[in-house]
């Protein structure tokens, strides 16, 4: 056996249909009576029901949250927080409600309730990003964590067949790089394989029946699975390039994860084999070779655009992209070489498949 280090994350987990109507109870769990309550402009009609079914509990409504957290409106948020005397945050949404949450933690140390809907996985992680500029900063603080998160699937019925698509080939983003992550451990890399198994058979069934509760449950759980495992293990290559593209960029977040998946697990397939064998053999393949294929076949088969130039990448940004990329590189298999990653970069713009 080769030797390894696990170490679980401490989140409290409750996943049914219609879990929403737990929240007061997680709420009261955490010894709170002031709840700020966290969305996105769309979700503002969530973010009042949520405050309905708290009653009491709820301190307000701050439904700003916007892709990215740029550090302007995490301030708006922190001062809201203040302002109610909130005495936790409940992040209704996706990774940006979640994420505007997450930056007040930083600084408040705030306990977050999360209820998630889409599949970005971000609930389950104690990852940040903070967008300044044109550079957007990670970090991982124990703070973030979400203390409490509340999968409810029904909440998903609504999502959109193209952000259902996306958010969960961004949740698939974070199994494939658990696997080859610098600190994989089997525990992780078992989770890791069963949420591709999942994702890859309930994305193309709740893009085709978006109201198919059971595959909706499914691909939720996939999305648990994944962002248990990005919580746990190192990021590489492939959300660096991500980070670099919607930070420097603004591209689109989970869009951009999609395109981007099949040519970053195609780059690491030689470097690691049994990592990237794993992956295909999860989508219905065999060899590391085929999962950069696969990914990509998995995308056209899921309606997603192929190339970044459809995301808003201009041309002439794609050298700047590789320069970045290859700076401070994330821990990656394959050596992160600047022509090889260029390469890979007017690959993705073009939507031609991974070579
Ligand atoms: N720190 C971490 O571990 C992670 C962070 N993220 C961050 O999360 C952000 C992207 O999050 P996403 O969830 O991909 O997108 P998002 O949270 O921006 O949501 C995309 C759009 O869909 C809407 N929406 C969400 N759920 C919906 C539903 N059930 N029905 C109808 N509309 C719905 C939202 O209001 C928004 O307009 C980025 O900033 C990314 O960096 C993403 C993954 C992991
Ligand atoms: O790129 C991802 O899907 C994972 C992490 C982040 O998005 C970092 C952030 O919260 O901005």
């Amino acid at each position: 056996m080769e030797p390894f280090v696990y170490q679980g994350t401490p989140s409290r987990v409750v996943f049914s249909w219609g879990a929403l109507a737990t929240l007061p109870e997680e709420v009261e769990r955490l010894g709170a009576r002031r709840a700020l309550i966290l969305a996105t402009p769309e979700q503002r009609a969530l973010a009042d029901e949520v405050a309905r079914v708290l009653g009491e509990r709820a301190a307000g409504v701050h439904a700003e949250a916007v892709m990215h957290v740029p550090v302007s409106v995490a301030r708006a948020a922190l001062d809201t927080a203040a302002a109610l005397d909130a005495d936790c945050c409940v992040a209704v949404g996706g990774g940006s409600a979640i994420g505007l949450g997450k930056a007040i933690a930083l600084e408040s140390s705030l306990p977050i309730v999360a209820v998630p809907t889409t599949y970005a996985g971000s609930e389950m992680t104690p990852i940040y990003g903070l967008t300044e500029g044109r550079l957007k900063r990670t970090g991982r603080d124990p703070r973030v964590l979400p203390r409490t998160v509340i999968y409810d699937p029904s909440l998903t019925l609504s999502l959109p067949a193209e952000v259902t698509a996306t958010s969960g080939m961004n949740a698939m983003a974070h199994a494939v790089e658990a696997l080859y992550a610098e600190d994989a451990n089997p525990t992780v890399s078992l989770m890791a394989e069963k949420s591709i198994r999942a994702l890859g058979v309930a994305l193309p069934a709740v893009v085709r029946a978006p109201d198919d509760a059971a595959m909706r449950s499914r691909a939720l759980y996939g999305a648990w699975l994944a962002g248990t495992c990005l919580g746990a293990v190192g990021m590489a290559l492939h959300h660096k390039l991500c980070h670099t593209l919607g930070g420097t960029f603004n591209l689109p977040h989970a869009r951009t994860h999609a395109a981007m998946l099949p040519h970053t697990a195609h780059y690491n397939h030689a470097a690691a084999p049994a990592a990237l064998a794993r992956v295909a053999r999860a989508l219905g393949g065999r060899e590391a070779a085929e999962a950069g294929p696969l990914l990509f076949a998995l995308n056209r088969a899921l309606g997603i655009p192929a190339a970044l130039a459809a995301l808003g990448m201009p041309e002439q940004g794609l050298d700047e992209a590789a320069d970045l990329a290859c700076r401070n590189p994330y821990a990656n298999p394959r050596p992160v070489e600047r022509e090889a990653i260029r390469a890979l970069l007017g690959r993705a713009w073009q939507g031609a498949a991974p070579a």
